[in-house]
């Protein structure tokens, strides 16, 4: 971890660290494929506005997404903050 966040608060909500410890993932559930994708949409538009993009897969309702900063071989305060954008806008 390049700039060593503070990964207590993203834990809190619900968020993992993987294995390696590189990258944090969470799974989301929403009724139907709309309302997943709707939250796809909101969540990209930050992503591409902060120019750090999420991994992630969506099938009907859930979208589960992963975090890291490809670039720093792992976290950053990059992925702590798309995540809980990420939270806000679920
Ligand atoms: C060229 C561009 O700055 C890079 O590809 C950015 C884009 N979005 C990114 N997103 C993430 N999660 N990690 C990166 O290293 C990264 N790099």
């Amino acid at each position: 971890m390049s700039e060593t966040p503070d990964l207590a608060p993203v834990l809190a909500a619900g968020w993992s660290l993987s294995a390696d410890q590189r990258a944090i993932c969470k799974t989301y559930r929403f009724p139907d494929f709309v309302a997943a994708f709707g939250f796809m949409t909101r969540a990209a538009l930050w992503a591409e506005k902060w120019n750090h993009h999420p991994d992630w897969r969506n099938s009907y309702g859930l979208v589960e997404v992963t975090l890291t900063s490809h670039d720093a071989g792992g976290l950053t305060a990059r992925d702590l903050k798309l995540a809980q954008k990420m939270d806000a806008l679920a």
